[in-house]
């Protein structure tokens, strides 16, 4: 192996860990040498229910037979359980975790990994400090953890279609020309087509953000609420989330929220996302979020709930739930506070009502 190929580490092997670990493995395949094609994978290691371990599994069927069943990862993705071992020779990071283990995740990677390496974030979900009231962003932690620069990547980019290679497009924040074009490399294929803005935060926080409408967009379909309506929950949700948005930092582009990372991952997510479904169940079944988790997802997380909760305590402390009544609604609904059917109650009272234009 040339010393100069660059290694590429994927911090998380979930549901959206596999599927980008198959494209990006199939992608450095293909550029023949310019980058390490060992794409090493950190696999949380875990015994299945027939006794296998997880790692061992994937490295011989070259399948995440837990994650992402009946989809083929290449040979070259690695699935490794020691974390350090994943990342040491890493130059690039690629973070794809829910969001709730990345502070202890990163912890444990402090003064582990190369000086000079860069992270991706792909990781849809942000902290809220109880104390201070402070939102951190998952790169603001990366950055401040590891000391290392950190680009996100957001967008509708539902797993399953991307192993699938069903078309879809995303969007890099990125303030580096340098690390901007090593993603591209990595990433931007015919079906998997990349644009690039210096909009870091806002395209992170819109990731965020849109697991939590998208449950709403659940809940009105559970509860059978018209199309118009539904329509109406999107838009109002939509404003809600650049609102959000404009509460932590000032766009640079101020048509990001047109971007995969704005509109497009909300519809996506409130058409067939997992956050979508459940809320759907819930409302269908009354069950809580946590048990419809247990039931349908085998493992896998659903962020909605968690960024909510977020959600909601930081618009708290600023004093601000009534002018995000669907943040608030969302957020007592999964809490099992208030039923439903109240957030569609409360639309007509919206505060959007009352804006001048
Ligand atoms: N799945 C998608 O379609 C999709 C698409 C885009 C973005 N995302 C985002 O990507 C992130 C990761 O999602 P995912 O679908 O890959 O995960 P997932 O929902 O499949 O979660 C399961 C993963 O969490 C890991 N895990 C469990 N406990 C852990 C711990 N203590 N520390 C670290 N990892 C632990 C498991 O090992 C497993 O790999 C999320 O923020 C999600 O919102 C998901
Ligand atoms: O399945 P969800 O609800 O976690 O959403 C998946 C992706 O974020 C869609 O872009």
């Amino acid at each position: 192996m040339a010393s100069s190929q660059k290694s590429i580490a994927l911090v998380g092997s979930g549901n959206w860990g596999s599927a980008i670990a198959g494209h990006i493995g199939e992608k450095i395949r293909d550029l023949k040498g310019q980058y390490n094609e060992r794409l090493l994978m950190w696999c949380k290691e875990e015994t299945l229910d027939d006794g296998r371990k997880l790692t061992e599994v994937i490295n011989k069927e070259h399948e995440n037979v837990k994650y992402l069943p009946d989809k083929k990862i290449p040979e070259n993705v690695i699935a490794e359980p020691d974390l350090i071992k994943a990342v040491k020779d890493a130059d690039i990071l690629v973070f794809v975790i829910p969001h709730q283990f990345v502070k202890e995740t990163c912890e444990k990677l402090k003064d582990k990994i190369k000086k000079d390496a860069f992270a991706l974030t792909l990781v849809k979900g942000f902290y809220v400090d109880e104390k201070t009231n402070e939102l951190q962003l998952v790169s603001e932690i990366i950055t401040k953890t590891l000391n290392i620069p950190c680009l996100s990547m957001m967008g509708a980019n539902i797993a399953n279609e991307v192993a699938e290679k069903v078309f879809c497009e995303a969007t890099i924040g990125s303030r580096d020309d340098k690390h901007s074009e090593t993603v591209r490399e990595l990433i931007d294929t015919p079906v998997f087509r990349l644009r690039f803005y210096p909009d870091v935060e806002i395209i992170e926080m819109l990731g965020a953000l849109k697991n939590v409408i998208a449950m709403l967009a659940g809940f009105s379909e559970g509860l059978e609420a018209g199309f118009n309506t539904r329509a109406a929950v999107l838009r109002l949700g939509f404003r809600e989330m650049i609102n959000f948005c404009r509460l932590y930092k000032k766009e640079s582009t101020p048509d990001i929220y047109l971007e995969s990372c704005g509109i497009a991952d909300l519809i996506a997510s409130s058409l067939g996302g997992r956050n979508y479904n459940g809320a759907k169940k819930k409302a269908e079944t009354n069950k809580s979020l946590k048990d419809i988790e247990k039931e349908d997802l085998n493992g896998q997380s659903l962020q909605g709930p968690g960024t909510a909760k977020e959600a909601y305590q930081f618009l708290e402390g600023k004093k601000l739930l009534d002018q995000f009544p669907l943040f608030r609604d969302a957020h007592l609904i999964c809490e099992d506070k208030i039923k439903p059917k109240v957030f569609l109650e409360n639309l007509s009272k919206h505060p959007e009502f009352d804006r001048k234009q």
